[in-house]
């Protein structure tokens, strides 16, 4: 897989110093990371002050590519501590970082969790856990993470996805593709924009995968939006042989295109790639854990920003397996409106 030179944005100075300051202030009146209706008013009132230059850094994803790698955040090692095993024990472990995270989160939109994801955090923990080494989920390490759009089960999920490293001694790379980079034949785009197959949530929802009060609903994998292609895809939880035949093959055939314009990003610690999640799909390459405090690490934010027209109307139907998205405006966590 090539790799393939990504849009970069650099910060500049001042714009780094007043997040770190401003996450700073944050941590110290709230007192941890986790979501509170008080961490959410601050986030949203320093949001609202920041710079035009900052502003900038954080606009919308502008090219077909579907992402950029945010740089010039510092990552000290040793005030960060070592890696977590897990996202249960990760706790407060780099919260300032998880507050810029947020900050980054509130100029570019709302950010949003799950009530049914680590605990409800506004930020999770990525690293390699042990006993989920071969799942489909962020814990997993020795397998290849397939190409997905992030909580595509879900009406309710991110457009923008945000992934801070921390640590990554091994170089290992996230994977991304764009639709707007593929070649598609007409009769494909076609096929592929019929709701046929359902996706059902995957392993890192298990309440929701219990949930059998509704039919899943059948979901297009392609949306025509108005300024082109948009795109909802996750093979690994897509029942595909429930599809007819020619939409199989159309389905198989975006698969091999997306991992022909799959390009691979080794993200440095300080570094955040920044995914349009309705543009690009996302993954991961397989990798040996270490499990001695010195794994990969990276912190993820999901955004949805109000008033994008990138999916289907119909969307706003779906249950989405009773599972509860909560977002960070100032003064309540709720579920939005779709
Ligand atoms: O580990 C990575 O690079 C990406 C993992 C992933 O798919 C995610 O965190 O949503
Ligand atoms: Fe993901």
């Amino acid at each position: 897989m090539p790799t393939a030179p990504v849009p970069v944005r650099h910060l500049d100075d001042a714009s780094v110093r007043w997040l770190r300051r401003s996450a700073e202030q944050i941590l110290n009146a709230c007192g941890t990371s986790a979501a509170s209706p008080r961490l959410f008013d601050n986030l949203a009132r320093a949001a609202g002050e920041s710079s035009g230059r900052l502003r900038h850094h954080c606009r919308p994803i502008d090219t077909a590519d579907g992402l950029f790698v945010l740089r010039g955040l510092r990552v000290d090692a040793d005030d960060l501590g070592a890696t977590p095993t897990g996202w249960a024990t990760a706790g407060d472990n780099g919260a300032v970082h998880d507050i810029m995270l947020l900050l980054l989160a509130s100029v570019m939109g709302h950010p949003i969790a799950w009530e049914g994801q680590q605990e409800g955090r506004f930020v999770h923990n990525i690293v390699p856990s042990p006993g989920h080494e071969t799942e489909q989920t962020g814990a997993s390490s020795t397998v290849l993470l397939s190409p997905h759009t992030e909580d595509a089960f879900h009406p309710g999920r991110a457009h923008l996805l945000m992934l801070g490293c921390m640590r990554n001694h091994d170089r290992i790379a996230t994977t991304a593709a764009s639709v707007r980079k593929t070649h598609l034949a007409e009769q494909d785009v076609q096929a592929l924009t019929r709701a046929t197959v359902p996706i059902l949530p995957d392993d890192a929802y298990t309440q929701a995968q219990g949930y059998a009060r509704q039919p899943s609903p059948a979901v297009p994998t392609l949306f025509a939006a108005e300024d082109g292609l948009t795109l909802r895809f996750d093979p690994a939880y897509t029942p595909l042989r429930d599809a007819d035949v020619p939409y199989q093959h159309a389905y198989r055939r975006l698969h091999a295109e997306l991992a022909r314009v799959s390009v691979a990003v080794i993200l440095e610690p300080g570094e955040t790639l920044v995914v349009d999640n309705d543009l690009a799909v996302h993954g991961r390459v397989p990798f040996q854990p270490r499990y001695d405090g010195t794994d990969r690490w990276l912190k993820r934010a999901s955004i949805r920003v109000p008033g994008r027209r990138t999916r289907p109307p119909s969307e706003a139907g779906e249950h989405g397996y009773g599972q509860a998205v909560l977002t960070a405006r100032p003064g309540r966590a709720r579920t939005p409106k779709l």
